[in-house]
């Protein structure tokens, strides 16, 4: 079984950092241990005006958050530009930056929110060093698995394949019905024991073998036993759970007690964006991966927490005393004023941005015309816009708390109900596999050194390996390595591996053989060739091209679900574009006009009609609110913070009791009817 045993996992001990030979970790302590965060003076603020023309400073709060050099918690309102200002620090602290072992290690929750932070960083020459050695920036996951759990992997003789619980759930299912005793005890209750195989994990410091859905079988039963040995199994082949690698960390940290000092010799200064959806399980992972000896900066906005880790622990953020940011650049009064009413804490937004003449509008919809509600959002979009407004990039947005959910309800309960090509794919969708050109892409070490030839050639290599094993061909049957799988070849005489050779050198030079549908199609059709005498007689090269694992890589199958969720409007001569989503996948955006869609939450209400009140500005109701609501209430913020001149909220006229509208009217909101 190798490394990872049924019932426990027992990775060996590994150095966390992969470079412990060339730099001993007490040596490393001693000198690095004299590099800390530089403390930024008043003078060194004045070159943020040449370096981001156009933006301003010289706000009391803005500059306080920029000087400070301590540890501190930075609680932001919607909209204030903690994304500038972090990246505006960044800058500053780059020019001051001359360590070349330790770095700036910046963690965010989203890949999307590393990626902004990366762009505008690297629009100075100052800033573009970050993105390299030896600093970091990337999510937390891309942390913990770059620093903690892949050295200690690859340390134990595991490699990793892919981390992705779609691939993990599919393989784990297949074996699961391949094995007479699990299919008959899966057969008793079809959707939760699939559930229970789909996740399952290591689990905490100690790595036990558990699922995500519920307990497992007991150790010693035929089934019991089976799942835990088909989890080490998939590990030994290298295919995780995102939350595996998470748990491998956290055990990591346990039994390598000198980690936080290295760690925090190498990453002085630290500083966490979107604090506010950073479970509590990860605020603690990276609390004891760099202990008490760095400084740590955390920006987020506790108002706009909309995902809630599960309740894995305490949250803490923002701990007192803390700065804040409470002027918002993105919209002004108007629209400041509606969002402050629906949050939970704190002092109210002070809207600075631009003052817009549009008042904030209710959509009040009949059930039957549901469907017009984003097109008539457009035609008032295109009303108050000219062309050059239009034109100038800034995006028009509906938004919707929720994607899913069946209630047996009037509609208006997700956002497919408001835009059906949005509406959830059919429970019988395929399960996603693993993905020959995930694989040979940049992997997830966001902040990682930049990629050269050896590790391209490895993913290529091992890309073969996996298409193989997809193909069911004997040669990969008990291979794990893709040099056990090239050394086997070699050794055969009917088989010539020049073809193989010249492919992999082919997929790991021309970066971009594989960036387009036709290159790829180039690439299946030349690896079929050179290994045909490998496969079956049945496996034809349209079989062989057609395999799940050769399908479009993820960027592309997204771009066509974004497709799906783009409303075109026209009215005359102009039109424009409204973007629909979830509330989720447009946090930390700024629209130019915004359309919040109401939805059936899972406090089995509906988010707007329930805070009608609030909307209009009455006083809140006293008492304590049922857990759900609060969550729900910080999506209904999340998406009223979004737009620079125009917000609108859409709400089912069946849903208003008698005085609703005039409430909304009297609170300051246009109510128009959707026709
Ligand atoms: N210092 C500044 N001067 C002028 N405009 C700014 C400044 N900071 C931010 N802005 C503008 O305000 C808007 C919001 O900025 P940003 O996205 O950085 O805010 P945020 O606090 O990260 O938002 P959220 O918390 O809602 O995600 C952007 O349009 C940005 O250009």
């Amino acid at each position: 079984m190798g490394q990872v045993r049924a019932g426990r996992c027992s990775l060996q001990c590994a150095p966390p950092i992969p470079a412990r030979r060339a730099h001993p970790p007490d040596r490393a302590v001693r000198r690095q241990g004299a590099v800390t965060a530089p403390h930024l003076t008043e003078e060194e603020l004045l070159a943020l005006g040449a370096a981001f023309p156009g933006l301003e400073f010289d706000n009391a709060e803005c500059r306080a958050v920029l000087l400070e050099s301590g540890n501190r918690d930075i609680q932001a309102a919607p909209g204030s530009g903690k994304t500038t200002i972090l990246a505006a620090k960044l800058y500053l602290l780059a020019r001051r930056w001359t360590s070349e072992r330790s770095g700036l290690c910046v963690i965010s929750h989203t890949n999307t929110a590393a990626r902004e932070i990366r762009e505008r960083v690297g629009k100075t020459p100052e800033g573009l060093r970050l993105l390299s050695h030896p600093h970091f920036i990337g999510t937390i996951h891309a942390f913990a698995n770059q620093f903690l759990a892949l050295p200690r992997l690859r340390s134990a003789g595991v490699q990793v394949d892919c981390v992705d619980d779609d691939v993990f759930a599919a393989k784990a299912l297949r074996a699961a019905r391949s094995h007479s005793k699990t299919r008959f005890w899966m057969e008793q209750s079809p959707e939760r024991r699939a559930a229970l195989v789909a996740t399952l994990s290591f689990a905490g410091p100690g790595l036990a073998i558990v699922s995500k859905s519920g307990e497992l079988p007991k150790e010693g039963g035929p089934v019991g036993d089976f799942l835990r040995r088909l989890k080490a199994r998939l590990s030994n082949e290298g295919v995780f759970r995102h939350d595996d690698m998470l748990a491998i960390a956290e055990d990591v940290l346990v039994d390598q007690k000198r980690l936080p000092s290295i760690l925090a010799a190498r990453f002085p200064l630290v500083m966490l964006d979107e604090m506010q959806d950073t479970s509590p399980r990860q605020a603690a992972l990276i609390r004891s991966a760099f202990g008490e000896r760095v400084v740590m900066q955390r920006f987020g906005d506790s108002n706009q927490r909309i995902f809630d880790g599960g309740g894995d622990g305490h949250f803490d953020f923002p701990r007192e005393p803390f700065l804040t940011m409470s002027t918002s650049r993105r919209f002004g009064p108007a629209i400041a004023e509606m969002v402050s009413r629906i949050r939970e804490d704190g002092p109210a937004v002070v809207g600075k941005g631009p003052v817009s003449p549009h008042r904030p509008t209710v959509l009040v919809y009949d059930t039957a015309r549901i469907s017009r509600v984003i097109p008539f959002f457009g035609e008032l979009v295109l009303a108050r816009f000219d062309a050059a407004t239009l034109a100038a990039g800034q995006r028009v947005r509906a938004v919707c708390a929720r994607r899913t959910g069946m209630a047996n309800q009037a509609p208006g309960r997700h956002v497919g109900d408001f835009w059906p090509p949005l509406a959830t794919p059919p429970a019988d969708a395929p399960p996603k596999q693993a993905n020959a050109w995930t694989m040979l892409g940049e992997g997830p070490g966001i902040g990682a050194v930049p990629t050269n030839l050896g590790p391209r050639a490895e993913r290529a290599r091992r890309m073969v390996l996996v298409a193989l094993r997809e193909a069911d061909s004997p040669a990969a049957v008990n291979v794990r390595e893709p040099w056990q799988l090239f050394r086997g070849l070699r050794a055969r005489e009917d088989f010539d591996l020049t073809l193989l050779r010249k492919v992999c050198r082919l997929m790991a030079m021309d970066k971009e053989a594989s960036a387009t549908a036709l290159g790829r199609s180039t690439l299946v059709d030349m690896l079929y060739t050179a290994v045909e005498p490998l496969l079956f007689p049945g496996m034809t090269r349209p079989r062989f091209a057609a395999l799940e694992f050769f399908a479009s890589p993820a960027e592309e199958a997204d771009a066509e679900a974004r497709h799906g969720g783009l409303c075109h409007v026209t009215v005359g001569e102009r039109s424009v574009t409204v973007d629909v989503d979830t509330v989720a996948m447009t946090k930390g955006e700024t629209h130019l006009a915004t359309l919040y869609l109401e939805s059936y939450g899972l406090s089995r209400r509906f988010d707007i009609p329930d805070v009608v009140p609030l909307l209009a500005g009455q006083p809140r109701a006293k008492g304590r609110l049922p857990a759900t609501i609060p969550l729900q209430r910080r999506h209904v913020y999340v998406g009223l913070s979004r737009p620079t001149d125009f917000l609108c909220v859409a709400v089912n006229r069946g849903r208003l009791d008698g005085d609703g509208e005039t409430t909304l009217r009297d609170g300051g909101w246009d109510v128009v009817v959707v026709e």
